[in-house]
Order: C-alpha cells, then sequence, then structure tokens
C-alpha cells in the first residue's frame, strides 16, 4: 500500500465530491510524465494492509464514493479482485472507480462484474488510454475497449498536438463506450490550447478533465 486517505475527487465525472482514495503499489508502466512515481519500484511501498484492513479503514472514514488508485491497481490480479470484492459488498459503498492504465487485462475484472450484477454496479473503470508522449502507447489493450460500459470512463493525457490527434481518433474508431475525458498534460499542454482544439473538432460527447487536486493544493502533494 502506498496511501489511505480521504479527500474530494479531483477528476472525472465524479470531480468535487468527497471520496476515499486507496492507492495500492506498483505499476506494470513507467510514463514520461507520471505524477506518482513514489507509487511503484524502485520505491517501496509506505505500508502493509490486510484487505480486511483497508475496509475498516474505508468504513471509518466513510463516505460513498471510492477511488481505487496507484501505481496500477489491477496489478495484483486476484487479490486485487478479492479487495474489489470486499469493498463492494460495504452497504454504505454506492461507486467503485478503478484508475487502471489499459495495459492489464480487464477480462477477469469484467467477467465478475457481470457474474455479481448488484455489486457489480458499484465497480466502475476509468481506463487511462496511454498516448504516444507517454512513451506506453505500444502497452495498450485495445480488447479492453469491449468490457467498458457507458457508466465508466476514459481518460486521455495528452501532452501534444500528436497525442491529440491519436485521442481522437481512439474516440471517434476504437471506443464504444463509456466516458471520454480529455486531461492536459499541464507543461506542455496548456488548457486553453486543448479547448480550442476540441471545440474546433466539434467533440461534443468529450469532457474536458482538469486535476483539482492539483488547483487547491500544491501540484507535487501527496495524500490529497
Ligand atoms: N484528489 C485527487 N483526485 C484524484 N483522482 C485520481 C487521482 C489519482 O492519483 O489517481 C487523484 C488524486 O491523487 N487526488
Ligand atoms: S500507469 Fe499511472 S502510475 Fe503507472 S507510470 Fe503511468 S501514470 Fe504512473
Ligand atoms: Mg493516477
Amino acid at each position: 500500500m502506498v496511501e489511505l486517505f480521504e479527500t474530494v475527487e479531483g477528476e472525472g465525472t465524479q470531480a468535487g465530491y468527497p471520496t476515499t482514495f486507496v492507492r495500492v503499489f506498483n505499476c506494470n508502466l513507467r510514463c514520461t510524465w507520471c505524477d506518482t512515481p513514489y507509487s511503484y519500484a524502485p520505491a517501496k511501498p509506505e505500508f502493509f494492509a490486510t484487505i480486511a484492513e483497508i475496509v475498516a479503514e474505508v468504513k471509518r472514514y466513510g463516505h460513498p464514493r471510492i477511488c481505487l488508485t496507484g501505481g496500477e491497481p489491477l496489478i495484483h490480479g486476484e487479490k486485487s479482485l478479492m479487495l474489489i470484492e470486499a469493498l463492494a459488498q460495504l452497504e454504505e459503498v454506492a461507486d467503485i472507480h478503478i484508475e487502471t492504465n489499459g495495459a492489464i487485462h480487464l477480462a477477469p475484472f469484467h467477467a465478475w462484474r457481470e457474474a455479481n450484477p448488484e455489486r457489480g454496479q458499484k465497480v466502475r473503470f476509468v481506463l487511462d488510454y496511454k498516448l504516444p508522449a507517454s512513451g506506453e502507447q505500444e502497452k495498450m489493450i485495445e480488447e479492453n475497449f469491449t468490457f467498458l460500459r457507458d457508466t465508466d470512463e476514459v481518460k486521455f493525457v495528452i501532452a501534444d498536438d500528436t497525442d491529440f490527434d491519436m485521442a481522437v481518433e481512439v474516440v471517434r474508431q476504437r471506443m464504444k463506450r463509456g466516458v471520454p475525458l480529455f486531461s492536459p498534460v499541464w507543461e506542455s499542454m496548456p488548457p486553453a490550447r486543448l479547448v480550442e482544439r476540441m471545440l474546433a473538432e466539434r467533440l461534443t460527447q468529450v469532457k474536458l478533465n482538469l486535476q483539482l487536486h492539483k488547483v487547491i493544493w500544491d501540484p507535487n502533494a501527496r495524500g490529497v
């Protein structure tokens, strides 16, 4: 584990709502612009916790919304699924959104969601589709698009015009379901430029995604 804390969700369709964050250690990618390198090797996990301990903390905070993030929260396979199951069992939990990096097969998690309709409807994927400037685009598993529902989200972190063009192609040609979100890499894509291009492309179903937590707190602050 890296962090377990409460804050407001800074991104996506639930931005602004009080949310409990569960940040799991390790990641199978190394994106050039990653803002959480402390969440994977060679950094070390901050602490260890059993699923029961994580569930107890989540209950103590009592928020209906949970963000399961990392690192890559699905990297632990069966253990990741057991954690999701345990969280979904909590009556007070209504939404568990999972920030996954597009390079983990969603098939087993999708299968669990289908097999458990009541608990499964609480679980949503936020699929982070990596674009060329991340350096990790070739690791994207295209089949994952087939496992998404309308209530899932697909996030595109856009560093430059090439990334933008690729994101538009994916939204138009490959994504079948889910809410598309466009986020700028602050250092290289001014938000005004991103909005200008979104409007020029008439992307009426794409949502601009600015990271609220980077505006509210120091962009390098942890646990917020
Ligand atoms: N407030 C807040 N919202 C977030 N949404 C996604 C986050 C992440 O690091 O995955 C994040 C985060 O670290 N903080
Ligand atoms: S997938 Fe996420 S946590 Fe992993 S390197 Fe990329 S941005 Fe960082
Ligand atoms: Mg993240």
